[in-house]
């Protein structure tokens, strides 16, 4: 059984310079169970500065957490052994936004690949060359490449497309439970963009590789997600699976993000004025529930305490229009997968 669990965990920042100095919680209190042997698409989604990539870098151990605990099967990532963390780093592969960054432009794409197999697989020997060009043959056919078109190129050599699915294919290679993909598709062409979501659906469905995918995108997390996450000034404000939140979105923060992104705004938004963010940090210091200064629907005591998750029946959202419906249900949604 393999699980990644999410405990409590928040990400302070020191933002501004000395005599301005201030703090952005960009994660704030997370709690999230992975079963990462039922395989899922979970994408994390929320208007930029929303803490999304912090997060993703928490569970890719690239940065460290404030508070709390990211626990993989019963172990604490910040107190593990090397030999425990490098089996944990092999386990959660990073997919960049930018497939061109991922690469060195120096070396051929393929020698790239077959440090990564020497780096992750404690099998792979670095003279054991039939059997690390295994790998990465195996890794490239499973993203619809073959050798022999990747061999001896370099990364100009390749569109944005195809280096994002070789990208793809280096994760592969340490055969990971979990891909963090943060942004995969925003540098892409736009008539490629679907093929690479549509190889994420197919990493899922053939070889039962779990993805968080992170996106503005909701359409496409529409798509291929099983379930979602909302995140807004670092807390998760609404979650459940990917149909019920975006066809029945429930928060003000998630209704605003759909019309703005999917549908063009209704008139009753349009009427009551829904501003954009002007500053973030003053937003992340807001007191109360952090949407309150943009919120159609807020009352007084959103503006001076921060709602708990409340469980419905078909999701988690923390907002005071829903206090009263607490509790109604006996479903267990506290794992999402
Ligand atoms: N290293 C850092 N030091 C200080 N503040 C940071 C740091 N990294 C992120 N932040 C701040 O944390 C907040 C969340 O940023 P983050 O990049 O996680 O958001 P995001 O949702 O991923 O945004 P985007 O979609 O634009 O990538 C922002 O206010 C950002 O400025």
């Amino acid at each position: 059984m393999s699980k990644l669990m999410l405990k409590h965990i928040s990400k302070i920042f020191k933002v501004g310079s000395y005599l301005s100095r201030t703090y952005v919680e960009a994660v704030k209190d997370i709690n999230l169970d992975f079963d990462l042997d039922k395989p899922f698409i979970f994408t994390l989604a929320g208007e930029s500065g929303s803490g999304k990539s912090t997060l993703a870098k928490l569970i890719l151990g690239v940065e460290d957490v404030t508070k709390g605990k990211i626990i993989f099967n019963g172990k604490n990532i910040v107190t593990m052994q090397k030999h425990e963390r490098k089996n944990y780093l092999r386990n959660v592969q990073p997919i960049f936004q930018n497939p061109f960054e991922t690469f060195n432009p120096l070396r051929t794409v393929i020698s790239y690949l077959n440090t990564t197999a020497i780096k992750y697989c404690d099998d792979v020997e670095e003279n054991n060359t039939r059997k690390i060009k295994k790998l990465v043959q195996s890794s490239l056919e499973k993203v619809g490449l073959s050798y022999e078109e990747v061999e001896g190129k370099y990364p100009n050599e390749f569109s944005g497309g195809q280096l994002q699915r070789i990208s793809v294919a280096r994760a592969l290679i340490p055969s990971p439970k979990l891909l963090i993909a943060d942004e995969p598709v925003s540098m892409v062409d736009a008539s490629l963009k679907m093929s690479i979501v549509n190889l994420f659906k197919d990493l899922k469905d053939e070889f039962g590789i779990n993805i968080v995918y992170i996106t503005h995108d909701l359409a496409t997390a529409y798509y291929i997600s099983d379930y979602i996450a909302i995140m807004l000034r670092g807390q998760i404000i609404e979650r459940g699976g990917v149909e019920n939140v975006l066809t029945n979105p429930l928060h003000p923060y998630t209704k605003l993000l759909k019309d703005s992104i999917l549908e063009p705004i209704p008139k009753k938004y349009k009427r009551k004025k829904v501003k954009k963010a002007s500053f973030e940090v003053e937003e992340y210091n807001l007191q109360g529930c952090k949407f309150a200064q943009r919120c159609p629907f807020v009352m007084d005591v959103c503006k001076e305490k921060n709602p708990k998750e409340i469980r419905l029946e078909d999701r988690w959202v923390k907002c005071f229009l829903y206090e009263n419906e607490k509790d109604k249900t006996k479903t267990n949604l506290n794992s999402l997968t």
